[in-house]
């Protein structure tokens, strides 16, 4: 399959290290496919060890002029990239479906979402603020600076092949690091395309490098990632086992780790909530991405007076989303990522009815074939199931009936994970009760669509740790001096 661009230069085949686009040392390459129809997209390196070793001591090499360069020339380079990112938001679009499979325009809503991160730390670059203390004694002058933290490891997962690249780098790059970025092995092409729009940007060369891998490499990239001294600070953004590995592994040179991790989120409809908000909240979380998102509503707890009204709300609703390729026409669903995909959602489905839940929409593989699923809903879901416990990650929404607000905070907060949660109520007592009781980063109150550049985003629990956005993102990657001036009498 060919990817119609404007710019044929942004489909980039190469890995890119220190400012050139390069192949592996060992030759090696690996195909990637349209999860659509599994056609052959493009192929890119299968890096390895060896490479990423130079892809690290390239940035460390890069990294002492960019961190003397001043902010405000820092964050003219981010703006011009941002800029670019936005010129070629069609093209980046083009590339993240026929890569990724999302629908084209919510892949644009991609783009610009992380262009936004890029925007926002263009502006953040010049506001990495110090203090001055009071002194402890009459000839004692307290200062507290902010450096950067220095080479930093990014590895990022498929569902957002652009925002959750960008969502790392730019801060990065604003508090004055390098950064060597190892996207997914599903949607290379993204991350090669946003380099080549860094590099006409300005970054200098080995202060953004991309290597890509396979699957069944990554383990050996991450390893060095996360062993070699060179790198201060991991940041990592996918599924939780991987990232409890991560950080042990960095746990031997004791990098800071910042982990964007698993979510599985509560969405609860009081019986007070404007019942047509609560399902159109539902339907932007549930089957955005197809339901591939940390944030989506894994578990939705509906009070018993008006469960069965909104039951047949959300079939209306459900009933109206296009499922299809995402380059063909006007879609809303598109296929899931692969196989291993679509089994987890067969296998959440044949629990769930195994152990009374019943099917009342959707539920099976799509006629369209390949790992298209039929968006679903499932009633009388209870606790015990595996889509309580686990993230489901793909097109079903599971309800779960409840009685009263305490049965219904207990019931979420019953998950190891913590990312978002999500509940609708108008009453404003209520609403402050539950968003404190809550065991979540992230909490959307009548709203389903929560993320946004300005507002910081990170789970508790084992949903991670830190912040990505926000005016929190830039510490991430920032350390603190303390200066102590002495004899100042
Ligand atoms: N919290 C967030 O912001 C956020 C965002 C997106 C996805 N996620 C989570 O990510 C998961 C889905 O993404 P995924 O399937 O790509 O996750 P994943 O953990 O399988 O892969 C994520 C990245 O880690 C790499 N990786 C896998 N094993 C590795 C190893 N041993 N060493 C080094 N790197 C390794 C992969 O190649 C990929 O680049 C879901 O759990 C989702 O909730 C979280
Ligand atoms: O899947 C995880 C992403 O972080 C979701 S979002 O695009 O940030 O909402």
């Amino acid at each position: 399959m060919t990817i119609r661009l404007t710019n044929p230069a942004l489909l980039r085949e190469s890995a890119y290290i220190n400012g050139e686009w390069v192949q592996a040392r060992s030759g090696n390459r690996l195909s990637i496919t349209n999860p659509a129809n599994g056609e052959h997209l493009a192929s890119v390196p299968d890096m390895d060890a060896e490479d990423t070793r130079q892809a690290i001591r390239a940035a460390e090499a890069a990294w002492p002029e960019w961190r003397a360069r001043p902010a405000k020339e820092r964050a003219g380079v981010l703006r011009r990239w941002f800029d670019l990112v936005m010129q070629h938001q069609e093209d980046l679009a083009s590339l993240m479906t026929a890569e990724q499979g999302k629908p084209l325009a919510e892949a644009r809503g991609e783009v610009a979402y992380g262009a936004s991160f890029i925007e926002w730390f263009a502006e953040e670059a010049k506001r990495a603020y110090g203090d001055v203390i009071p002194g402890h004694g009459r000839d004692k002058r307290i200062v507290v600076i902010k450096q950067p933290i220095g080479v930093v490891a990014a590895i990022t997962p498929w569902n957002f092949p652009v925002a959750m690249i960008t969502r790392k780098v730019a801060p990065a790059l604003a508090a004055g690091c390098p950064v060597v970025v190892k996207p997914a092995e599903d949607t290379p092409l993204c991350a090669l395309a946003l380099a080549a729009l860094a590099e006409d940007a300005g970054v200098p060369p080995g202060i953004l490098n991309i290597v890509t891998c396979s699957k069944d490499r990554a383990p050996q990239v991450g390893e060095e990632m996360t062993t070699s001294p060179v790198v201060r600070k991991v940041s990592f953004t996918g599924s939780t086992p991987v990232g409890k590995l991560l950080m042990r592994q960095a746990s031997g040179t004791v990098k800071k780790v910042s982990l964007e991790l698993g979510g599985n989120a509560p969405f609860i409809v009081f019986d007070d909530a404007d019942l047509d908000a609560a399902v159109a909240g539902l339907m932007a979380s549930k089957y955005r991405n197809t339901g591939q998102t940390c944030v989506c509503a894994n578990r939705i707890y509906v009070q018993s007076g008006v469960y069965d009204e909104f039951v047949d709300k959300l079939k209306t609703a459900v009933g109206k989303l296009v499922v299809g390729p995402g380059l063909e026409g006007e879609t809303h669903q598109g296929p899931l990522i692969n196989q291993a995909a679509l089994d987890k959602v067969r296998r959440h489905i044949a629990d769930a009815t195994e152990r009374g839940a019943k099917v009342v929409m959707g539920g099976q593989a799509h006629a369209l074939g390949g790992t298209f699923f039929e968006p679903t809903i499932l009633t009388d879901v209870t606790q015990d199931m595996l889509v309580a416990s686990e993230e489901t990650f793909g097109p079903v929404a599971p309800l779960f009936r409840f009685e009263t607000e305490e049965q219904a905070i207990t019931m979420a907060n019953d998950s190891e994970f913590g990312l978002a949660a999500y509940f609708y109520s108008n009453d404003i007592r209520r609403i402050w009760h539950v968003a404190e009781a809550l065991e979540t980063g992230m909490i959307g109150i009548n709203d389903g669509i929560i993320s946004t550049e300005a507002a910081p985003f990170g789970g508790v629990k084992e949903s991670g740790l830190g912040r990505e956005g926000s005016r929190y993102g830039l510490d991430e990657f920032m350390e603190l001096k303390y200066l102590c001036l002495g004899g100042m009498r």
